[in-house]
């Protein structure tokens, strides 16, 4: 019988991933002090109400309302609380008092990442948090360690589970937004308040680190860009299905050159978009995520997985807390975060995308002569047009940059109406927005339907 080195492990948190991770380290402890070389011991779980109910059970002896003196008697300290106080003093009070920590708290990470790296740094602890992006897909060590030697140029992602289940359901079931989101929520997906969800703000904060990890520098959350998908209605995902498309909550980070100052550096955006049904990025359903990202050397690489569920986080909390038990055991300083690139964080204007823009016109002769006008005025050029007549626009709105309000449209479809669909090449945003603004000054159009990026042809 091998005598292994006792860990002590606080926990704070025990939710739907907290109380999963209890569950599993008290599951397979033995089968992890192997793996470590060290005893794994929960010593404490603490939480806002001893009382409340729980999925797994965290036996009661465990349960505590006192984070602090938990930490002050831990050598790993777990963060799964979420939100940014009391989580940022608990992990800076842990990291001061000499534990390596792990948390997937992505809010404090997005937000005061840079302070908690830098107090760990001073001290030579560790922080973890591959759960912070994309639940259990391993993400965050292969953007940090695997390809820290290579150069990565974009990472289409889709980051957020609740957001994914939901539009998933509103293009397979029909079901509105409302009732997906109530059922992502009973699944133990949603945050604690699910507007981070739907409004993009949770991508958003995965978006800021997956940037900063894939191009080592600091990409600060107030610099993503973030549309959430509150705005798209099940008539513009089924439209998107009948012209091959599927509309999903994508993370786009890149590196790019703005096309009139010449300034390279990289952006990181939230948005709705079409991801054409032919893309890896389209077979990903429910609250699966998905990272498709592309490297100069390696080309294109697609990390794939649960995104969410109290279950499957835990098994990258985990996988933290055997790294840092072996850390513990090899001892050693930890390794810094490289982000030191310092490069220039472009906003949403630099950006070129191609988009896809659903106009309610005129059914006249000349219209279309105009409206392409319109387009090649502004230097964006048209890929295609479909069009339909008469048909109805009603419900069709909402979703993207500059769109109508059914208000605007009206109930029905007024007579003497054709729908026009126009797919662009690759235009910038400032171009676009100046087409849009166009387009809504025309007297042939009646209404801008739709206006989404599309990524991924
Ligand atoms: N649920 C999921 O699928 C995923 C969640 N995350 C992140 O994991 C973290 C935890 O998420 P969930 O388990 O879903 O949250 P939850 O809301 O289910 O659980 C939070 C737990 O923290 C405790 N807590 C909150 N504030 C506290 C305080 N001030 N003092 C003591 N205890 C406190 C609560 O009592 C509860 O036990 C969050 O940062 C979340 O963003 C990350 C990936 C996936
Ligand atoms: N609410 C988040 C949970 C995981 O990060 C999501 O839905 O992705
Ligand atoms: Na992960």
């Amino acid at each position: 019988m091998i005598e292994y080195r006792n860990l002590r492990i606080a926990l704070l948190g025990g939710g739907s991933v907290g109380a999963q991770v209890a569950a599993q380290l008290q599951q397979h402890g033995d089968e992890l002090a192997q793996r470590s070389g060290a005893g794994l011991e929960l010593i404490g779980v603490a939480v806002r109400d001893v009382t409340a109910a729980r999925t797994p059970e965290i036996p009661q002896h465990l349960l505590t309302t006192d984070a602090e003196s938990l930490i002050l008697s831990a050598d790993i300290v777990i963060e799964l609380m979420g939100g940014i106080e009391p989580a940022r003093t608990y992990i800076l009070q842990a990291i001061n008092s000499g534990a390596d920590v792990i948390t997937a708290n992505k809010a404090l990470l997005a937000t005061h990442g840079p302070e908690l790296f830098d107090a760990a740094e001073q001290v030579g602890a560790q922080l973890y948090y591959e759960a912070a992006v994309g639940g259990a897909i391993p993400i965050i060590r292969p953007l940090r360690d695997s390809l820290a030697g290579d150069r990565v140029e974009r990472i289409l992602g889709i980051v957020n589970g609740t957001t994914n289940f939901i539009l998933d359901r509103m293009d397979t079931t029909g079901e509105s937004l409302e009732d997906a989101l109530a059922t992502a929520t009973a699944l133990g997906y949603a945050e604690a308040d699910p507007t981070a969800d739907v409004e993009g703000h949770d991508a958003a904060q995965k978006a800021a680190i997956l940037a900063s990890l894939a191009f080592h520098t600091t990409v600060p959350l107030a610099d993503v860009y973030c549309e959430g998908i509150t705005k798209i209605t099940r008539a513009q995902v089924e439209s998107a299905r009948k012209g091959g498309y599927v509309i999903k909550l994508l993370a786009v980070c890149e590196r790019l050159v703005d096309p009139i100052t010449g300034v390279a550096g990289v952006s990181a955006r939230v948005h709705p978009a079409l991801v054409p049904l032919a893309h890896p990025l389209a077979a990903v359903h429910g609250a699966n995520n998905a990272v498709f990202l592309t490297a100069e050397a390696a080309g294109n690489l697609m990390f794939y997985g649960a995104g969410a569920g109290g279950r499957e986080t835990a098994s990258a909390v985990l996988g933290d807390v055997v790294s840092a038990a072996r850390r513990h055991v090899i001892g050693g300083p930890g390794v810094a975060e490289s982000t030191h690139a310092d490069l220039p964080v472009l906003s949403i204007s630099s950006v070129t995308t191609r988009y896809q823009i659903t106009l309610a016109v005129v059914d006249q002769p000349g219209v279309l002569a105009e409206i392409a006008s319109i387009f090649s005025d502004h230097e964006v050029s048209v890929e295609a047009v479909a069009q339909s007549v008469g048909e109805p626009v009603a419900g069709v709105v909402g979703a993207g940059i500059g769109t109508a309000t059914s208000a605007e449209i009206g109930s029905e479809s007024p007579q003497g109406t054709a729908t026009l669909v126009i797919g662009t090449h690759e235009a910038s945003e400032a171009d676009l927005a100046a087409t849009v603004a166009a387009l809504k000054s025309s007297d042939v159009v009646r209404a801008i339907v739709s206006v989404l990026r599309v990524e991924g042809l």
